[in-house]
């Protein structure tokens, strides 16, 4: 089932929460939906599981419209909202049960739901306990097995992995991908290795407004425009005068001191040339020596961050 998100605009009173807001999540895609905080994600999957109306736009789930039909459209949803709510006085059993009961399930289909989602979400030894006490990735998978039981083609996971241990996360991870492999997936995250390794492809929103789109990979590619070398020289005490040396290489767009503790330099070409050669010639005729020049391959993080920065 494909989703497609028509230019959402919504307002909280004066703020302004989401900015003509489209994409689309092809079927059988698990799409990772990334954002510094208040970007405007949950809002988005509200409004895409039908539980905001936004101020203007539509989310059509295979053609049907949510904010026209949000009754039908939620049946094929399956929801996990951030901070997963669950009744911590409920045993597992009875909560997948109720769950199932809410989505209209009944008799033997309600059982073999439940049955099937105990299996898929491994929660057979914990199923008679209260999910009061059920560790965090347990309260997880829970909450998973509460999304999928009346087996909706879509899934919307609200930062699914939040407040998870380490392994714990691995766990949930690995499940999303095995449930993603039939399902159309929208998961949101402030964890780039997250969204890198459970994802097909990213969304990243910054102010309610879409600032990139691709594979991790395609990502990668649109940023690696400008060549960014790490540059450190030896032979000069002033880094200063290092500095402003590189400055004035005319490949030369940004220098900038590394921010990973190393001493030496990130240096930027501008759009479609390189700077290698001009910064070794610059060395040689200044008595200086390279220790360092190498290429820097960009990761998500960096884009993200780029993208997201305030202008
Ligand atoms: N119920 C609300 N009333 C007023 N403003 C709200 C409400 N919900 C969200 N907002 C505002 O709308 C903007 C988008 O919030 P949203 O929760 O969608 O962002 P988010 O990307 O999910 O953030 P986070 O990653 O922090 O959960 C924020 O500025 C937030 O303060």
């Amino acid at each position: 089932m494909e989703i497609v998100v028509k230019e959402l605009n919504h307002f909280y009173g004066p703020q302004k929460a989401l900015d003509q807001l489209s994409f689309k999540v092809r079927t059988g895609e698990i799409l990772g939906f990334l954002g510094p905080n208040g970007a405007g994600k949950t809002t988005t999957m509200k409004a895409i599981t039908g539980y905001l109306t936004p101020s203007e736009g539509d989310v059509f789930i295979d053609g049907i419209s949510v904010t026209q039909n949000p009754e039908q459209t939620k049946k094929t949803i399956g929801y996990l909202p951030e901070n997963n709510p669950l009744y911590g006085d409920m045993p597992v059993i009875d909560y997948l049960i109720f769950a199932g009961q809410l989505q209209g399930l009944e008799g033997q289909k309600l059982k073999d739901r439940v049955r099937e989602m105990v299996r898929v979400c491994g929660l057979n030894t914990e199923k008679h306990k209260k999910i009061g006490e059920l560790s965090k990735g347990y309260k997880q998978r829970v909450g998973l097995a509460q999304a999928l039981i009346h087996d909706p083609q879509v899934l919307i996971l609200d930062e699914p992995t939040t407040g998870l241990d380490p392994n714990q996360i691995i766990e949930i991870r690995e499940l999303i991908r095995q449930i993603g492999k039939e399902k159309t997936v929208l998961l949101s995250s402030h964890i780039l290795a997250e969204v890198e390794a459970t994802c097909d492809r990213v969304l990243i929103i910054n102010k309610g407004k879409l600032v990139a789109d691709g594979t991790p990979e395609e990502l990668r590619k649109q940023a690696s425009g400008h060549e960014i070398l790490h540059v450190s020289i030896g032979g000069e005490e002033d880094k200063n005068k290092i500095f402003k040396a590189l400055q004035d290489i005319p490949q030369v767009a940004v220098v900038d001191f590394r921010n990973d503790k190393k001493s030496g330099f990130e240096v930027q070409s501008k759009t479609g040339e390189s700077s290698a050669k001009s910064i070794f010639d610059m060395c040689v005729n200044n008595g200086w020596y390279l220790t360092e020049l190498t290429p820097f391959e960009k990761n998500l993080e960096d884009i993200f961050r780029e993208v997201t920065k305030e202008q």
